[in-house]
């Protein structure tokens, strides 16, 4: 489905950033209250914003979600609902997007050194569903998927050998590890439609592109541009295609530029001007052969300043060089400050109790204090931030840590033993459990003595 095609948004309605100061506090401390915390709290109606922004944006354009930021039923829900495809890492992925209700037409399988469970398990889902896409990034990928007897719809991934993100970890252009090397992805592609489908070709820069690295991303998308225009050419190099040792033309659908577009995280940071960006990316593509459209995939500008992410203060220690302030969230709950120093703007919503027993005087009444948020996981690198100044924390105060949509719950884990958070999702301003707090007992359960005897080769699907 492309972006055309999706009810037409009206560009540039809604504000194109959402900051933690924005969030309704009396709400946010009502939803503490009842749920507990940490929880994440999820507004589906700004994930249909940005959507709409996007859309409005890339005007005839392929708009697919990458379903790994935010892959929660509700999200993925509204995504579906307002228009964008669903582009998904993993069979799981892939399985959550169809329990959403994307069809196969609006699927797109990226396979990074694909686990064989996952091959498997799309090339099954692709019999009844023949118009899903794998996109592949080595020969060995198409191989096992023809091994399988797979030969619909392959998207070709390619190294564009630039990159960009906002952090060496997430830049993927130009990372050995995914798609084939651009030189060798024209024949690669050829080779490719010898055995399946060929209907796009697609790179990826990286995630959480600035827009001091807009000339990386142009220069991928004009790579791309060239690469469709060679792979399409009807009339290569003067010779007649498919005649004696001319290639013959690929008949692509798109070319898909990735995603990465950044948004902004710290409270000064100027968001994004997406119409721009999309303005350079169409010129830099352009000019796409007839019938070829152009694709994106981005997943963080959906869902980021879509969610934040609640927890309560338990722990307040003066030290001679730093004030710890302890909270019941950590790295396994929001693992981006630990993995990449991550900024996380973070307001303190108050309702803690002062050192007299009653209650401390609200947030914007208190002095500004440089302090470090540190989680329960024992690990030194577990803090939300470092020499940050907050309105002075007291114990029992809310700390809300804002643009904690994307790439929040998703990675965290129950390392240390501890249950993963609840989520709730708010929907036309009514909030509801998307996913329920786990337990001591979800912690334990795939070791408990009724799981023993499933082969621990099977992936539970
Ligand atoms: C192949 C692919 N597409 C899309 C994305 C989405 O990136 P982002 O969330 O930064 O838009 C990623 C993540 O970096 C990716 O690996
Ligand atoms: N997990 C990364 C983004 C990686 C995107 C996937 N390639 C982040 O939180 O910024």
């Amino acid at each position: 489905m492309t972006g055309a095609d999706a009810a037409a948004p009206d560009a540039g309605e809604s504000p194109s950033v959402r900051r933690v100061g924005d969030w309704d506090a009396d709400r946010l401390a009502d939803l503490a209250a009842e749920h507990g915390t940490p929880l994440y709290v999820q507004d589906l109606d700004r994930v249909r914003e940005n959507c709409e922004r996007l859309l409005a944006a890339f005007p005839g354009a392929d708009v697919r979600y990458a379903v790994k930021a935010h892959t929660g039923r509700r999200v993925l829900e509204a995504v579906r609902d307002a228009g964008l495809d669903a582009e998904c890492a993993s069979a799981g992925e892939v399985d959550r997007a169809l329990a959403a209700g994307f069809g196969g037409d609006r699927l797109h399988y990226t396979a990074v050194n694909p686990p064989a469970r996952d091959l498997d398990y799309v090339v099954g889902v692709a019999e009844a569903e023949p118009d899903l896409t794998v996109t592949a990034g080595a020969v060995d990928t198409l191989d096992r998927l023809a091994e399988r007897g797979y030969d619909g719809r392959v998207c070709v991934r390619v190294n564009p050998g630039v990159g960009a993100g906002h952090h060496e970890k997430v830049r993927t252009g130009g990372a050995a590890k995914f798609g084939i090397p651009y030189d060798r992805a024209a024949d690669a592609a050829r080779a490719a439609a010898e055995r399946f489908d060929v209907v796009g070709i697609h790179a990826h820069a990286g995630s959480g592109i600035d827009p001091d690295q807009l000339d990386s991303h142009r220069e991928l998308v004009a790579r791309m541009g060239e690469l469709a225009r060679e792979l399409t050419d009807p009339d290569p190099a003067g010779g007649a295609a498919g005649v004696g040792d001319a290639p013959a033309p690929l008949d692509l659908d798109y070319v898909d530029v990735g995603g990465g577009f950044g948004v902004p995280y710290e409270e000064d940071e100027p968001p994004l001007d997406l119409p721009a960006v999309a303005e350079a990316t169409r010129e830099a593509v352009a000019p796409l052969p007839a019938g070829v459209d152009l694709a994106v995939e981005p997943g963080r500008y959906v869902v980021a300043d879509a969610g934040v992410l609640l927890t309560r203060v338990n722990t307040v220690k003066p030290t001679p060089d730093e004030r710890v302030v302890g909270v019941d969230a950590g790295m396994t709950d929001l693992l981006r400050p630990a993995m990449y120093d991550a900024y996380h703007p973070i307001r303190n919503l108050g309702g803690g109790r002062g050192s007299d027993g009653g209650d401390a005087p609200a947030p914007e009444e208190r002095g500004a204090t440089a302090v470090t948020v540190a989680g329960p996981i024992c690990e030194t690198g577990d803090t939300l931030c470092r020499d940050r100044a907050l309105a002075d924390p007291v114990r029992g105060d809310l700390l809300a840590v804002g643009v904690a949509g994307a790439y929040g719950y998703e990675m965290a884990s129950q390392y240390n033993s501890r249950p993963r958070p609840a989520e709730v999702a708010l929907d036309d301003g009514t909030a509801t459990v998307a996913r329920r707090r786990e337990r001591l007992a979800d912690v334990t359960s795939t070791e408990r003595a009724e799981t023993a005897t499933e082969p621990a080769t099977e992936g539970g699907r």
